[in-house]
């Protein structure tokens, strides 16, 4: 496995007012290229804090980060990243396709080539017949999809996700889960997606890092070893049940 994002005895600490908050406590982890991984823990436990540090928004108070042998600033500037909200982050007055084309536009790219970009996009994530709705138009899984494409209209090497879909009822977020192992399937980057759903770090990750809270710090790594592709009937396996099992017991003593 080519590691793609190393992180070695990162910690952060908070300064607010006079109190200081150990947000993450000497964090080491490797992620491998083309690997979908999940950070997971209860609330407070630096999973927001810990992917701001690999997309270079948040500079760690001790540590240091490798993504693709690069510093992340430098990642960062070479445009590694892809990011996607917790809510989506949509221009209301563009139209989801033009909406999608926002980066080709500042990238400089003329016109037909962005036109063409954008329509592949559109037809990843499904969403052909609203390219020309505006966000409001759209349903909040609808318009998480067009932050996907958008995220995903610079070819970005790593696409880090903050709790995507937990805006979403449980219907939409588990259909949203197999949506985006089909778009996964089919960039096949890099992924490390944010979340405190158990079944949701299982049914869409090659490995999921446990986190655990005050002070924030890895608990735990767990293999998930379901075969791809993910169906929605491996949600009832046994194997299934047996990972959402260890999972909890690895948060237990925390
Ligand atoms: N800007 C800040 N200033 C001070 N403390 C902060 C700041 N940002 C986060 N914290 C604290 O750091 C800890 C980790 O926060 P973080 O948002 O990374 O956790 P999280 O696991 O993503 O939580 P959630 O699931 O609720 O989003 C928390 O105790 C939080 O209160």
């Amino acid at each position: 496995m080519m590691p793609e994002i190393q992180m070695d005895q990162v910690s952060m600490r908070y300064r607010a007012n006079s109190n200081e908050v150990l947000a993450l406590q000497q964090v080491s982890l490797t992620i491998g290229k083309g690997e979908f991984v999940s950070l997971l823990g209860p609330s407070g436990c630096g999973k927001t804090t810990l992917l701001r540090i690999m997309a270079d928004l948040l500079e760690p108070t001790g540590g240091t980060v490798t993504v693709a042998g690069k510093t992340a600033k430098e990642a960062r500037l070479a445009q590694k990243y892809g990011i996607v909200f917790q809510s989506p982050v949509l221009y209301d007055w563009r139209k989801v396709k033009a909406n999608i084309a926002m980066p080709l536009e500042l990238m400089g790219l003329k016109k037909a080539e962005r036109e063409k970009k954008a329509m592949e996009l559109l037809e990843l994530v499904g969403l052909q017949a609203f390219k020309d709705k505006y966000p409001w138009q759209l349903s909040g899984g609808m318009q998480q999809r067009v932050a996907i494409a958008r995220a995903l209209a610079m070819e970005p090497e790593i696409l880090l996700m903050d709790e995507p879909f937990s805006a979403l009822d449980e219907f939409s977020r588990e259909r949203l889960n197999e949506e985006l192992l089909s778009i996964w399937s089919a960039v096949r980057n890099t992924v490390v997606f944010v979340t405190h759903s158990i079944p949701e770090a299982i049914f869409l990750s090659d490995r999921v890092f446990v986190l655990s809270p005050h002070p924030g710090r890895l608990s735990a790594v767990v293999e998930i070893d379901l075969p791809r592709p993910r169906t929605k009937e491996m949600r009832n396996s046994p194997e299934f049940f047996r990972l959402i099992g260890r999972i909890r017991d690895s948060f237990e003593g925390v």
